[in-house]
């Protein structure tokens, strides 16, 4: 809702004589708190509710944050606009402890992502990781009762819901490598509308395009991994000066095994070098990296 209207605000101040309205809804993806998000189906979730809204012209765009979006849409839809990133690390919120440095052996750490879960596992191995779901509000409940001794949250949803101070710590990316896409919002939309409105060129204002450039690099990533929920991958990108820089991981949820690659190019060819990336990957034996992931998600469902 913060996100929806953080997009509405913008597009009433570029288009003063348009009426915006919030259809506000709750997908499957905020309803089902009781399993991990990679046991019931992913990204997709959050999303398909939203697409039915706008095919049934009861909604004209959707607003998404991107880590949640597929990698491919389904046919019919499109994102129109990505919006300027916020902070894409993830933060380290606890009430006693001020870093995963300090936790003793045995605290309890919780998160739902296999992406946390297979970093601190490699690097924290003396920690327990239990699932955390819910939103924002419960995942701190859950904190503040003593439940876990501290959680893993993006840093973005703290600070949108004025909550930053909540973080105690910010985990480097270069050990907490991001997901595809945290931190950045974008705008869906049914590509070809029945009554003609480019809706595509009225959002184009709203696209930034050092941030579209970034998430094309790290999507793609996830794109040739068959990004989901449902597999530990980490793909980031940062630009300097013309240049994008790409690191990229896949891991195994116990963080025994694990692929890691990084290269910099131009950063109007931000595909090119998520191929690239992801071609170094996959001479790390990625792909066996993930079919161990596969078969131990099989095994527990
Ligand atoms: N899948 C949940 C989800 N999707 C986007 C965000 C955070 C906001 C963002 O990355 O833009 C979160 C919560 C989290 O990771 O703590």
């Amino acid at each position: 809702m913060w996100q929806a209207e953080h997009v509405r605000a913008q597009l009433a101040l570029l288009y003063p004589q348009c009426s915006i309205e919030i259809l506000g809804m709750t997908t499957r993806g905020d309803q089902i708190l009781d399993r991990t998000l990679s046991k019931v189906g992913g990204k997709g979730l959050f999303v398909k509710e939203l697409e039915v809204a706008m095919a049934e012209g009861r909604a004209d765009l959707a607003v998404h944050s991107l880590k949640d979006v597929p990698m491919d849409l389904p046919e019919g839809f499109e994102l129109a606009a990505v919006l300027e990133r916020e902070d894409p690390r993830d933060a380290f919120v606890s009430n006693d402890f001020g870093s995963l440095d300090e936790l003793p052996p045995g605290a309890v750490v919780g998160t739902s992502s296999l992406r946390r879960q297979s970093l601190i596992a490699a690097r924290h191995p003396h920690l327990v990781i239990k699932p955390l779901r819910g939103n924002l509000d419960t995942r701190l409940g859950k904190l503040d009762r003593g439940e876990y001794a501290a959680i893993i949250l993006a840093a973005a949803g703290l600070k949108r819901l004025g909550l930053p101070e909540r973080i105690r710590s910010l985990l480097d990316p270069e050990h907490s490598l991001p997901a595809a896409g945290q931190g950045a919002m974008a705008i869906e939309i049914v590509s070809a509308r029945s009554d003609g409105v480019d809706l595509r060129a009225v959002l184009a204002p709203l696209n930034h395009l050092p941030t579209a450039q970034r998430v094309a690099a790290e999507r793609k990533v996830s794109k040739v991994f068959g990004g989901s929920c449902q597999i530990p991958l980490a793909a980031f990108a940062t630009i300097d000066d013309g240049v994008m820089h790409l690191r990229a991981m896949v891991a195994t949820p116990d963080g025994k095994r694990s692929a890691h690659a990084q290269l910099r190019g131009p950063a109007d060819a931000p595909e090119l070098l998520g191929q690239q990336v992801s071609d170094l990957l996959d001479n790390q034996d990625a792909r066996a990296i993930l079919a161990a992931c596969k078969v131990d998600a099989g095994a527990d469902a």
